[in-house]
């Protein structure tokens, strides 16, 4: 496959790296002009002809007007694709912008420069078909069968529902971590080593994919909510006097039996 991608921020760079092992070849374009990763060629405009497949690796916000500008360059059998952390909204705005005879797939790789920095195998990646034929659908997940990746096809819907209570939730809790400061200690246990790592690879990544994460998936204000809830349930069970209003009322399934356990 010739591959395109658009966008060099963290991930692309490493998407782009990532493809150039597999592909026949990868060409690649970022609004100012970067140093290209070994194997990965610059994207000029008689190269939109060549393309198979193009990658979207810009922010999930910006990737409506990235795609509008390169929407008249794009051969009619070029596939468009997403990579966003979100699909459900940039799909939506790309449905409208790439024009109607080029085909339209959301991929959504669970991975990135930290959590495949020792290769990809196995890795979970997410296909959203929204308009393309099964047979450039086949060519895609052939390619990325390459990759071993464990790939999952998924709506939009279903990506970002489940979403907002694996990654969402992970880089809420990791953020929230680096709010309170965490420090490495020397009698850390693994647990708290683990919580470290969450906090360290989520706060890696740029504060726009945190933002757009629980901004622009539909799914992310209701886990906020269920988080905001089970920690009052749980100070009220620690009888902390300030714990919040519901709780009490929602107290869970430990509630009883709470003072009876001993660990
Ligand atoms: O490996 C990394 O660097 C990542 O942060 C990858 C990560 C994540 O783990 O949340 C971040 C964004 C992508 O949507 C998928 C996965």
């Amino acid at each position: 496959m010739q591959i395109g991608v658009i966008g060099l921020g963290r991930f692309g760079m490493f998407w782009a790296q990532l493809l150039a092992q597999e592909a026949e070849a990868v060409y690649a374009w970022n609004r100012t002009p970067r140093a290209l990763p070994a194997g990965v060629l610059p994207l000029g405009d008689a190269d939109y002809q060549r393309l198979d497949i193009v990658f979207l690796c810009t922010s999930i916000a910006s990737v409506g007007s990235v795609a509008e500008t390169i929407a008249s360059r794009l051969h009619p059998r070029t596939i468009v694709a997403d990579t966003c952390s979100v699909k459900v909204e940039p799909l939506a705005d790309l449905d409208r912008v790439i024009p109607a005879e080029n085909p339209l797939l959301g991929t959504h790789p669970m991975f990135g420069p930290d959590s495949a920095r020792n290769g990809a195998d196995g890795l979970p990646m997410v296909f959203s078909p929204v308009r393309i034929a099964p047979d450039q659908l086949a060519m895609v997940q052939d390619f990325f069968r390459k990759y071993q990746l464990d790939q999952l096809v998924m709506t939009p819907e279903e990506h970002d529902r489940e979403a907002a209570y694996t990654q969402g939730i992970t880089h809420f809790i990791g953020r929230v971590l680096k709010d309170l400061d965490l420090k490495p200690s020397p009698i850390a246990t693994l647990g708290y080593t683990r919580l470290l790592q969450v906090m360290e690879q989520t706060c890696n990544d740029p504060w726009s994919l945190f933002m757009d994460l629980q901004q622009r998936n539909p799914y992310t204000a209701a886990m906020r909510r269920d988080i905001r809830v089970s920690l009052d349930r749980t100070l009220q069970l620690l009888g902390d006097s300030d714990a919040g209003g519901d709780a009490a009322a929602n107290a869970g399934p430990g509630a009883d039996s709470g003072a009876a356990s001993s660990d």
